[in-house]
């Protein structure tokens, strides 16, 4: 399969890639997961996902870069079409980043070695460029002091800084973030969702599965809620978590915006 040029527009880091996601079905065994989901995240748009647990949110991230196989429905990130049989895989996720809950930084390696290790191996990149471009990307993160460290002699917070610059030394044209705060501390938090704002400043199409709705209030275009397998309602952050329409989204919102049920205007 031939691999044109993606569509893309101009930002930051060159090039941003749109996704387009239609009709996709995703079931584990008898429980189907994902029942018909269909959304765009245009190129340089940012899109969070919002949604209880088990509705499928992360299943519909991993979908994208194909780390889950669909049932049915087609996924295209800039030209490539995700779900097609033959797309080159490697070739696709090299535009695609993901951050995920957990860092999944080698413990054993430096910082700067977690960085360089995959255009290393995967780009053949030499290692002074690797090494040149990581550290572009860990400044990028505030981490520049930190990149002969080991991971365990960081704090959450930085890790999860150290993977958002491991992801970015691919250059990648869409990032994907799976709850990129659920396992922090919330003194670090804010420092993380800063450097999304940042990206997100800087033209980077984001996809992103996430509970921190002052983030997607503030930074996202479009909000998109799920619940159990299905898009329920979707708009700009103001409607969608601002005057939400549908029952189930005010539902929700009413759940986590107020977890304990205690009347906040009493
Ligand atoms: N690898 C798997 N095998 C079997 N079932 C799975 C697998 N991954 C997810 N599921 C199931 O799919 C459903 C949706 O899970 P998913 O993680 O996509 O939801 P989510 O909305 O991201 O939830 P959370 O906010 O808790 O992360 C859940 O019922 C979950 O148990």
């Amino acid at each position: 399969m031939t691999e044109p040029e993606p569509a893309a527009t101009a930002s930051a880091d060159g090039a941003s890639a749109g996704v387009s996601i239609s009709g996709l079905h995703k079931s584990y065994g008898d429980n189907e997961v994902l029942k018909g989901i269909s959304m765009t995240v245009r190129p340089g748009e940012v899109v969070c996902l919002i949604g209880a647990s088990g509705s499928g949110k992360s299943t519909l991230l991993r979908c994208v870069n194909r780390l889950e196989d669909p049932n049915a429905g087609t996924i295209t990130v800039g030209s490539f079409e995700t779900t097609h049989p033959d797309v080159d895989l490697d070739a696709m996720r090299r535009h695609i980043g993901m951050v995920f809950q957990q860092f999944n930084l080698f413990p054993h390696l430096s910082v700067l070695e977690n960085c360089t290790i995959t255009p290393r191996r995967v780009l053949k990149q030499a290692t002074s460029e690797a090494e040149a471009e990581a550290m572009v990307q860990l400044r990028r993160v505030g981490l520049e002091d930190f990149a002969q460290r080991r991971p365990d002699q960081l704090s959450g917070g930085q890790q999860q800084r150290v993977a958002i610059a491991r992801a970015l030394t691919m250059r990648p044209q869409l990032m994907l973030f799976d709850e990129p705060t659920s396992a922090l501390d919330p003194e670090t938090v804010g420092d993380v969702l800063a450097i999304m704002r940042q990206l997100a400043e800087a033209g980077m199409t984001m996809l992103v599965v996430t509970h921190e709705m002052g983030f997607a209030r503030e930074v996202a275009d479009r909000v998109v809620f799920m619940d159990k397998g299905l898009v329920v309602e979707e708009g700009p952050a103001a409607d969608v978590i601002g005057n939400p329409q549908q029952p189930r989204t005010q539902d929700f919102l009413r759940r986590v915006l107020n977890p304990t049920g205690v009347d906040l205007e009493a």
